[in-house]
């Protein structure tokens, strides 16, 4: 008994009371539980707070560029994902499939260090719109650099407050005074052109006008830079240093064509290596001709106060031009160098001539393929021409370029479908972070930026069926709706085109010109002709027009 008695007070003594047994075990569940929750839920607060703290100091919560994707590179690191751009009459419809296939951006190995290839606005933006010096770099870039033995250290490529200085300079040469000086020598050089394509066309023929644009841009341009009107001077000259271009750009392909030839010591032993050379100094040659003429003019004018007569000056082949002031006037007073004024003027000559004349080429087409279209541009041409108060004899004002609306939605809608500035590229020294997907992406310092306003404008997400040529999308209302960065032609941020404004001033002037006088046709179909990334966008063949004189 008494046996029993202990044990079972033993007993009692080391079980759980009863009555008191499923709330022990609930208490002691969730005491665990608790304790676990609260280690968890301390953890995670502390590694938000480090990641936070991490991602303040080095940017170590973003993740890197391998979430990215994109075409395998090839097996030779120097050639990289490069061999599929190739052939380049294919390049421009491979990227927008692989915008269909990759999404806003893909990853590719450069020819020498990785790339991110843009085709987001979004995206597009978070580059672009960047004012640090470090995003917006163009060195160690093989795509710009086989353009130095030509531009130097102009503009298009130069970089760090070396560019931020002379862009101010070049930035005043485009200012609204200086915009509406333009207009007079606008509107002779549209005149002028509408005479070669009358000549050109007597024979009621069909034909190419691309010969034509260019000379006439060149021209333009020339006269905008230096104050000398070449037509007047030698219009050889200009004919020639079209050629001299157009074997430039053909030398640079073959380069890009064959990425091992971007090596300058492989490049050295090409049969076209002499072609390019040649045609570089040429073009050298007719900025330095153009530098010296401008300094005759300086001194002839000074003359004129040493006891020159004005008729004197008049007989030294220079026309007395009134108040005009030339882009030279601008970097010689800066105190600008003559070598690196010989690297502004031969970038102005090749960003101021190539994207205006291809833009108007490809807008003629247009018009020539959409007559609707064309006649409300004409339309809206004669009213401004018929209006006296538009026009100071026979001649457009600057201020009536402002009323031809309906063009210049025409020429933004021609923008867009074919951007003469097809793709642009960024050397980021300094690492930036986009976001991808809903993820936060650290692009790295040494990546190269690849933008791509070809696929861009022709994004459904933006624009709705894009492949139309469709000029309302560009009625404000319709602009205001889409994103600021979906449309790119001029770039955009603090290293856009310089010469927006005034090229787009320059193409009306022309288009009103040409629209006034004549209506175009064309024999040919937007397939008939494949467009390739030469560059600039270039059709690999000239559009034939038919021209019909109407006045
Ligand atoms: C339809 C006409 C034009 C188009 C589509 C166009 C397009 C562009 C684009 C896309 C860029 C940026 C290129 C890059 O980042 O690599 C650019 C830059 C530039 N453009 Fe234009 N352009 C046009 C007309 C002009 C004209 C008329 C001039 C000269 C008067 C000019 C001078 C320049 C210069 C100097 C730059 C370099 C700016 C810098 O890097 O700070 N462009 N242009």
């Amino acid at each position: 008994m008494e046996v029993t008695q202990i044990s079972n007070r033993s007993t009692e003594n080391f079980s759980i009371p009863k009555g008191e047994t499923g709330y022990g075990r609930i208490f002691f569940y969730a005491g665990t539980l608790l304790v676990l929750l609260l280690v968890r839920f301390l953890s995670t607060v502390i590694s938000q707070k480090q990641k936070r703290r991490k991602s303040e100091d080095g940017k170590e919560a973003a993740v890197g560029l391998e979430v990215i994707r994109g075409p395998k590179p090839f097996f030779i690191k120097f050639i990289g994902s490069a061999y599929h751009l190739l052939p380049l009459q294919e390049t421009l419809n491979k990227t927008l499939k692989w915008h269909k296939l990759y999404g806003s951006c893909m990853k590719a190995i450069g020819v020498n260090h990785t790339a991110l290839v843009v085709f987001s606005a979004e995206i597009a933006q978070s580059f672009l719109k960047s004012g640090d010096l470090g995003h917006l770099s163009k060195d160690k870039m093989p795509f710009y650099d086989i353009m130095r033995p030509f531009l130097g250290n102009g503009l298009l490529i130069s970089e760090g407050t070396y560019w931020q200085t002379r862009r101010k300079v070049l930035m005043g040469s485009m200012n609204f005074q200086r915009l509406r000086s333009y207009t007079k020598l606008l509107n002779k050089h549209s005149k002028r052109f509408v005479n070669a394509l009358e000549k050109l066309f007597v024979d009621k023929g069909v034909h190419p006008i691309n010969v034509e644009i260019n000379s006439s841009f060149l021209a333009i341009i020339t006269e905008i830079l230096t104050g000398v009107d070449m037509d007047e001077k030698d219009h050889n000259e200009v004919a020639e240093y079209h050629h001299h271009f157009q074997t430039w750009k053909d030398c640079l392909i073959s380069r890009i064509e064959k990425p091992w030839c971007l090596l300058d010591s492989i490049w050295r032993w090409h049969p076209k290596y002499r072609a390019h050379n040649i045609a570089v100094a040429k073009m050298n040659l007719f900025a330095i001709r153009r530098l010296e003429d401008y300094k005759l003019k300086k001194e002839n004018s000074l003359k004129v106060g040493e006891g020159l007569t004005s008729e004197s000056y008049l007989n030294s082949g220079f026309e007395e031009d009134g108040n005009f002031r030339s882009t030279l006037d601008d970097l010689v007073d800066a105190g600008v160098s003559d070598v690196e004024i010989i690297h502004e003027i031969n970038t102005l000559l090749f960003g101021g001539h190539e994207t205006t004349a291809t833009t108007i080429h490809f807008y003629f087409f247009m018009m020539a393929l959409h007559p609707d279209f064309q006649e409300i541009c004409r339309k809206e041409i004669d009213e401004v021409f018929e209006n006296s108060a538009h026009t100071e004899n026979e001649t457009l004002t600057f201020d009536s370029l402002a009323n031809l609306k309906y063009v210049e939605r025409c020429l933004l809608e021609t923008m867009r479908l074919y951007p003469s500035s097809f793709g642009y590229m960024r050397y980021l020294k300094k690492s930036l972070n986009i976001d991808y997907e809903g993820k936060n992406v650290e692009v790295p310092a040494g990546t190269d930026i690849v933008l791509v306003p070809w696929v861009i404008h022709r994004s459904p997400q933006y624009y709705q069926k894009p492949e139309e040529f469709d000029p309302d999308r560009f009625l404000p209302d319709q602009s205001a709706k889409r994103h600021p960065y979906s449309y790119l032609p001029f770039s955009a941020g603090p290293r856009n085109c310089i010469g927006q404004k005034f090229g787009m001033n320059e193409m009306k002037t022309v288009a009103a010109y040409v629209l006034r006088n004549f209506e175009l046709s064309t024999t040919d179909k937007v397939e008939d002709v494949t467009l390739l990334p030469s560059i600039t966008l270039t059709p690999e063949r000239d559009y034939n027009f038919i021209l019909k004189r109407r006045l």
